[in-house]
């Protein structure tokens, strides 16, 4: 569905994500700031030590790096069992660390890895044996992203670090071309006024591009860890959105609020961390799927009524009265027509290309359904259709929510729609399986739209776009959006109950 989107990477809501890097016991950095950053983020954060780290805000101590094997037994216990679905690698200490982790990776590649070539703790301290940056080279390859802060970009290269940002992406365009990868360059080690970072490609669909963000440099030092922070943070959303460019613009305000709350934590008397769980703290919903998990506990009774129905009943077992299902989806395709309208307004009000995407391309399908529909079932009942009174009423509300302008309360009352004939279809057909009796359904065909995989990864997009919207919103919003959810959830409702009520009185 998005042009983006990296063969073999499947989108998930809540992306399973492996931070391989060393520690930090005050928390600031290293895999423990990486967990926190998956956790802030939506993803479920999974964590493979390489290094013990005694350092603390003021600088590093020691490093105790236990012997590879033990690193591999830890990277195996995760892979043999997690489905991994991002890898975020950090701090990798010398030759061997690196050489047992590029092993682990060529044997157990997953879709997405991005690489923060650690090399120099802010403090000054090295994390990185000098003999070792040869092999870190020659990881740069294997992986889809590398986010080297600006001395790390000049010793991947070879090269005197940049002194301004022109340089700065001149070495980032040069890296992209020797690798084949895309190069996160940062510009946190520069000053001025503004903070830039850029996505530098050589290669695909976005070569020779540059895509670049820039934002207000905050003015604190407690910036510790936030090269750790991004880099599993973009490992995250984009194993969630399936684009850089949206998960870098997702990231990088994300990050600038951890900075600008860094100093409220008050860690250490050096450099500080970043505060991950600002939204969390100041009552936001986290990104993620929580908000879209109350959404559904909301509408549990309306659930359970949809599945009381005696429509649903007899469609299930396959007794449905024929007039009534054609009523049914003679309504549907109505409905559908202008429902792909609406979900193409969602589409001219996202705040991402990746969510406008995904919104215009569901509206296509959108309709490609209605004319299925014609053509399967509908085809040779020609007689015009009038818009029932339920049909009427939900198109009604779903009209209103997309002039009102929101794109939070629209998708939040776009989504029922997905969801419930997700959920509704999944449970009939696995109870049509389930019957075992080989026998004919009448409506198997309709089941199978519903209970189809595609519809149910598209749901799970909704979800997640509902969500970041969510995570955007005001509270004022969010009630409205939660409104307008359970709003249509009875619309849905209704309108499954329409044909008991109305069939007999139209055609
Ligand atoms: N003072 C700051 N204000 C805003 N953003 C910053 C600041 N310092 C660093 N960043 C951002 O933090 C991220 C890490 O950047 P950088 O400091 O260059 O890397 P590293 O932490 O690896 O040394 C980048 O997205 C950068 O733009
Ligand atoms: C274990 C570990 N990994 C990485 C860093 C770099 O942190 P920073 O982002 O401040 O450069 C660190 N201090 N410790």
């Amino acid at each position: 569905m998005n042009t983006h989107v990296a063969p073999g990477l499947e989108l998930r809501v809540t992306p399973r994500v492996l931070s391989i890097a060393g520690t930090d016991p005050t928390g600031g950095a290293g895999i423990q700031a990486d967990l926190k950053s998956i956790a802030a983020n939506g993803g479920y954060g999974m964590a493979v030590v390489t290094a013990l780290v005694a350092q603390n805000t003021c600088g590093v101590r020691a490093v105790h790096t236990p012997p590879v094997e033990f690193l591999r037994q830890q990277l195996d216990a995760v892979s043999e069992d997690v489905t991994i679905d991002a890898v975020k690698i950090g701090m990798l200490a010398d030759v061997a660390v690196i050489r047992e982790v590029r092993s682990w990776l060529e044997a157990n590649r997953p879709p997405l890895v991005v690489l923060d070539p650690v090399m120099v703790a802010t403090s000054g301290d090295r994390l990185l044996e000098p003999s070792a940056e040869q092999a870190l080279r020659n990881l740069v390859p294997l992986v889809d992203l590398v986010t080297p802060n600006l001395p790390e970009l000049a010793v991947l290269l070879g090269e005197p670090p940049a002194e301004n940002w022109s340089e700065a992406v001149e070495q980032a365009r040069r890296l992209s071309a020797a690798t084949g990868v895309t190069v996160l360059v940062k510009g946190g080690h520069l000053t001025g006024e503004s903070c830039p970072d850029a996505l530098v490609n050589s290669h695909g669909l976005l070569a020779d591009t540059v895509v670049e963000f820039a934002l207000p440099r905050v003015e604190t030092s407690n910036t510790h860890g936030t090269g750790c922070s991004l880099s599993s943070a973009m490992a995250t959303v984009q194993a969630r959105t399936g684009d850089w460019a949206d998960s870098l613009a997702q990231v990088k305000a994300w990050l600038h609020d951890a900075l600008v709350h860094a100093d409220d934590l008050e860690v250490g008397a050096g450099n500080g961390p970043i505060h991950h769980f600002h939204r969390l703290f100041a009552g936001k919903a986290p990104v993620g799927q929580e908000f879209s998990r109350s959404l559904w506990q909301d509408i549990e009774p309306t659930r359970t009524a949809i599945f009381d129905l005696p429509f649903i009943e007899a469609l299930g077992d396959g007794t449905l009265d024929e007039a009534e299902f054609s009523y049914y989806l003679a309504q549907d395709a109505l409905y559908l027509n202008t429902y792909s309208r609406v979900l193409a307004r969602a589409s001219a009000l996202a705040p991402t290309e990746s969510a406008q995407l995904f919104w215009a391309n569901s509206a296509r399908v959108c309709l490609e359904v209605e004319s299925d529909l014609h053509r399967t079932w509908l085809g040779a009942d020609t007689a015009p259709r009038k818009l029932g009174p339920v049909t009427k009423g939900y198109l009604d509300h779903l009209l209103a929510a997309s002039v009102q302008g929101s794109y939070a309360v629209l998708v939040a009352a776009i989504l029922p729609c997905y969801w419930l004939y997700a959920d509704v279809g999944d449970r009939l057909h696995a109870r049509f399986l389930a019957r075992g009796d080989g026998s004919v359904h009448p409506y198997a065909a309709w089941l199978e739209t519903y209970a189809d995989e595609g519809f149910a990864a598209a749901t799970r997009q909704a979800i997640a776009f509902t969500d970041e919207a969510a995570g955007n919103a005001s509270a004022q919003e969010r009630a409205a959006m939660r409104t307008a959810f359970a709003q249509s959830s009875r619309c849905e409702l209704d309108f499954f109950d329409a044909p008991r009520l109305h069939a007999g009185a139209s055609s």
